[in-house]
């Protein structure tokens, strides 16, 4: 089974590769949703996969290079689509939390990219 956490990070980003005359050619921002899941069984004595506070300080060093900046000037992100941006948060949590089965980048309400697995 997975459990999962959720985390909203506001950042601004534009896509260079789109279109001559695209809108998200131009500099715009959004605050995105970000869930991470996390696969196993639940302890036996625990009752839990691993403690939601686990997740948190795992993603914390990528919550603090993400959240309140602008995306493309991030190493690994001069195209941050929302594809771009879950396999960049897989790749790089993958080594802290190993039980990593998913990463869900939602870019606004109605649209975002699931990544679930390394790249
Ligand atoms: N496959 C992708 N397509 C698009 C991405 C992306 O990351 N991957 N990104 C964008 C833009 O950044 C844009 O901000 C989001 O696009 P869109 O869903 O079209 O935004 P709207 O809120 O304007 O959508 P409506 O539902 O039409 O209001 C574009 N495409
Ligand atoms: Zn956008």
């Amino acid at each position: 089974m997975q459990i999962f956490k959720i985390f909203h990070i506001e950042a601004a980003h534009r896509l260079p590769n789109v279109p001559e005359g695209h809108k998200c050619a131009r500099l715009h921002g959004h605050s995105f949703k970000v869930e991470i899941h996390v696969g196993g069984e639940p302890g036996a004595e625990t009752g839990w996969i691993m403690d939601y506070a686990e997740i948190k300080a795992a993603f914390a060093p990528l919550y603090e290079q993400l959240d309140h900046h602008y995306l493309n000037e991030i190493e690994g992100l001069e195209n941050p689509t929302s594809e771009r941006i879950a396999q960049w948060i897989f790749t790089r949590l993958k080594a802290e939390l190993p039980a990593l089965e998913r990463v869900v980048v939602h870019e606004t309400c109605t649209a975002g990219a699931v990544c679930t697995g390394p790249v």
